[in-house]
Parts: structure tokens; C-alpha cells; sequence
């Protein structure tokens, strides 16, 4: 299996203070690799340096063989601004904007695709309702149809299934697999360990710095956990009473 992101000694932050510190490492094209870690680990910003929204304070971030433009991104849905007055169907639309350009025009063919999009995640006579009237889980299916869309080599999604219930979680998890199977390659942030260990072939374990990596069975152990929390609350520790000095 070849590469389709190489981190070479990737430092990541904000303000010059590294949030992820010397990441190395390849993830192969094809791979179901989740990200999990405490809070305050990392795993956003690591997804944010991928995208190229947030720019290496050192090291690098290479996608080979794949254009930035073929990453579809889902970020937390407290970064969603839901009181934007869009309906559904222009939601999912927007997927096709990186494939068709900004000013492209939506053909009858792509018409069906967005229709097809939004019925393959449920939400057939949603088109026309605006996003400030869904429910959180109906959120989420319309933008699992606007990834579908985007018709994505490397799909980056950040904590997809949190506060969302089992039934849509399961249906969306089926969507997943599907991006698996055709030999997508899939990075998830993930607070659900049991979720991970069933779904998730490939775990990296993110403690601002990489705890473990690999495996999911063998990267999620008591004793990795534990590690990955102690550095999280040693870095808090340090951060009080840097900010005590000042
Ligand atoms: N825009 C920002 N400006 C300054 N610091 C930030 C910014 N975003 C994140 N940070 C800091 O970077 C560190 C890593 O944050 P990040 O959101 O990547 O963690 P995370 O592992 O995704 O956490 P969570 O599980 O809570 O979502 C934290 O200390 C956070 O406060």
C-alpha cells in the first residue's frame, strides 16, 4: 500500500505555541484510521494542518499522490453556523463547488446527484427545509451527503458522531464503510473508544504528541490511555503555572 499523507517531524499551533509536537509517520491510502486523545490533545488542529487551514510552525504535511482539493473536510458542528438562512439542497450543493468551480453552474445530471445524495442518508423531503430547523442528527446526515458529493480521495471528520444517537450514528457509520471499501482514505476524531474498537482498524493515539500508533487493539491499552492522559494533565500543570508567573 502506498502513502497518501507523510507528516515529517510536523510541529502544529497557534500563535507559535505548538499544540502537536514532532509528528512523523505515514497513513497509507485506503486506511480507516481513527484519531483519539484528552481533550486538548491535539486531534482538531492535526486535522486543520491536513486541510491547510492551520500552517506547520515547523516540519511538514505532504499528501502524495492527492491535491488539497480532493480533501473533503467535516468539522465540529459547534463550528457550524446554523442561523445562515441555506436550505438543504443548497447545503449538499455546495459539496460540488471544489469539482465544478465556484461559478460552474449545477447541471441536470448534477441535480440528480444531489438528490441521490440526500437520499442515501435519509433526508428526501428535507431539500427545501433551512438548516435552522434540523435536529442535531439531521445536521449531520446533510453534511455526510455533501461529503458524499465532494467525491473525496482523503475525508478528514472531526468528533462526526457526538450527541448524535445510535440509529443515525449506525447509518452514518454505514457510509464510512462504504468510503472503506472504495479504498477512500478515512481520518476520524473520535471520544468513543468502544465505537473505534468495533469500526476502526487503525488508531493513532495523540497526547500533543504521538503516544501510539497502529493497531487500534494494540494502540488502545490501559497503559497508552493512561500515559496519553498523564502528558494532557502534566501540560496543564505547566501551562497554570506558566501563566501564574506571568
Ligand atoms: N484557535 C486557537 N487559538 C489558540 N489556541 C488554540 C486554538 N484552537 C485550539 N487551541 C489550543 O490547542 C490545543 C489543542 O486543541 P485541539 O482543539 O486541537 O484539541 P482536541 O484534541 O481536538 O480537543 P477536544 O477533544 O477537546 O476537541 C488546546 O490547548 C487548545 O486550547
Amino acid at each position: 500500500m502506498s502513502a497518501a499523507i507523510r507528516f515529517s517531524n510536523l510541529t502544529l499551533g497557534y500563535d507559535r505555541h505548538p499544540a502537536v509536537h514532532h509528528l512523523d509517520g505515514d497513513v497509507e491510502t485506503g486506511a480507516l484510521l481513527a484519531i483519539c486523545g484528552p481533550n486538548g490533545a491535539g486531534k482538531s488542529t492535526l486535522l486543520k494542518g491536513i486541510v491547510g487551514a492551520l500552517s506547520p510552525l515547523s516540519g511538514t504535511v505532504s499528501l502524495l499522490r492527492v491535491k488539497t482539493r480532493e480533501i473533503a473536510y467535516l468539522p465540529q458542528a459547534a463550528d457550524i453556523d446554523r442561523s445562515f438562512p441555506i436550505n438543504v439542497f443548497d447545503v449538499v450543493a455546495m459539496g460540488l463547488w471544489k469539482r465544478r468551480g465556484l461559478f460552474g453552474g449545477i447541471s441536470g445530471s448534477d441535480e440528480d446527484e444531489i438528490q441521490r445524495a440526500i437520499a442515501a442518508v435519509g433526508l428526501e423531503g428535507f431539500e427545501r427545509r433551512t438548516i435552522a430547523t434540523l435536529s442535531g442528527g439531521q445536521l449531520q446526515r446533510m453534511l455526510f451527503a455533501r461529503l458524499l458529493i465532494q467525491d473525496a480521495a482523503i475525508i478528514l471528520l472531526d468528533e462526526p458522531f457526538t450527541a448524535i444517537d445510535s440509529k443515525t450514528t449506525e447509518d452514518l457509520l454505514d457510509l464510512v464503510a462504504r468510503w472503506r471499501d472504495e479504498k477512500r482514505t478515512v481520518l476520524a476524531v473520535l471520544h468513543d473508544l468502544d465505537l473505534v474498537r468495533q469500526h476502526f482498524p487503525q488508531t493513532l493515539l495523540l497526547a500533543r504528541e504521538t503516544i501510539a500508533r497502529g493497531r487500534t487493539e494494540d494502540v488502545l491499552t490501559p497503559e497508552n490511555l493512561l500515559k496519553a492522559r498523564s502528558m494532557i494533565e502534566a501540560f496543564d500543570r505547566q501551562a497554570h503555572a506558566c501563566a501564574r508567573a506571568a
